[in-house]
């Protein structure tokens, strides 16, 4: 079994006045991804190639180790997807939809879904235009995990929501991956992607910028005067403007760092920190 659900590589889109520029990442099964990016970045854009919702100029994407254009329907089947824009029709019944998705999977599991929708509070006899947005992300949620995909792709589904709402979400989504599931998720929320990613993947200009553990970002990701960059023998530099730099310094060296006045001017930084240095180099 391939060790990646999703291999994106050299991935391009060209609009107009927007390109996605040779896009390429990796996600391993049982991982989450935080795919963050300001507005305008390409998250959407790449999300949609993958799900097949726009054609693409070039580039190859496999899931769970097949080519997605060759085998799109069968692919399609393990993948869980909620979109930015979740218009259903407003006036139909939850009951009715899902009854409708419902005979799209073969592997759909009633009982999982019922679960989630009495975790969520949701009633099957409201009409769409009864639920609030919170409510309507719920009910794709539960509609995309019901037939327990093996990737899960979540484009913004916490953003213009309060945090208790966001907070069952990002509980159900954590509940979900340990079952060696995988998830690509958007957002421009950090402190969602802080609280439930194993990778974190940058994209800004319609080109990934950074592919990084999350956890080596928070503990060994620092940024410094650009002055002590020369100084510091072992220290890999990530990114670097005029007058600062991100430093990337190992657990031997930072300990040798202790020592040393440099040390003094090293601060950690915040993902929502590292995509303002990225937005403006
Ligand atoms: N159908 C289209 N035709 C032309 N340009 C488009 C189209 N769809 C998106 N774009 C452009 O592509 C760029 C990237 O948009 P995209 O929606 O992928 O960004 P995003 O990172 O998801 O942003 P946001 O966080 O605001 O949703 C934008 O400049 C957008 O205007």
């Amino acid at each position: 079994m391939n060790e990646y659900i999703l291999i994106v590589e050299n991935l391009t889109k060209i609009y107009d006045k927007f390109q996605l520029k040779n896009v390429s990442f990796k996600l391993k099964r049982g991982q989450i991804m935080g795919f963050i990016g300001p507005n305008g970045a390409g998250k959407s854009t790449t999300i949609k190639s993958i799900m097949g919702i726009i054609p693409f100029d070039s580039g190859n994407i496999l899931i769970d180790g097949k080519d997605f254009q060759k085998n799109e329907i069968e692919i399609k089947k393990v993948i869980g997807y909620v979109g930015e824009h979740l218009d259903f029709y407003e006036h139909v019944k939850l009951k009715k939809i899902y009854r409708f998705i419902r005979a799209f999977y073969k592997d759909w599991n009633e009982d999982l879904f019922r679960n989630l929708i009495n975790r969520f509070g949701l009633d099957l006899e409201k009409k769409m235009k009864e639920l609030s947005k919170g409510m309507v992300v719920k009910f794709s949620l539960a509609l995309a995990l019901a037939h327990f995909p093996k990737l899960l792709i979540l484009d913004e589904p916490t953003s213009g929501l309060d945090p208790i709402v966001r907070n069952d979400i990002l509980d159900i989504l954590k509940e979900y991956a340990k079952n060696n599931c995988s998830i690509l998720f958007s957002s421009h929320i950090t402190e969602d992607i802080i609280k439930i990613a194993d990778e974190v993947t940058y994209i800004n200009n319609g080109e990934i910028k950074l592919i990084e553990n999350k956890k080596v970002i928070l503990n060994y990701y620092f940024k410094v005067n650009i002055s002590a960059i020369n100084r510091l023998k072992n220290c890999k530099v990530i990114f670097k403007n005029e007058n600062e730099a991100i430093i990337y310094v190992d657990s031997y060296t930072l300990k040798q760092l202790d020592l040393l006045p440099e040390k003094e001017s090293f601060t950690k930084i915040s993902l929502d920190e590292l995509l303002n240095f990225i937005v403006k180099l």
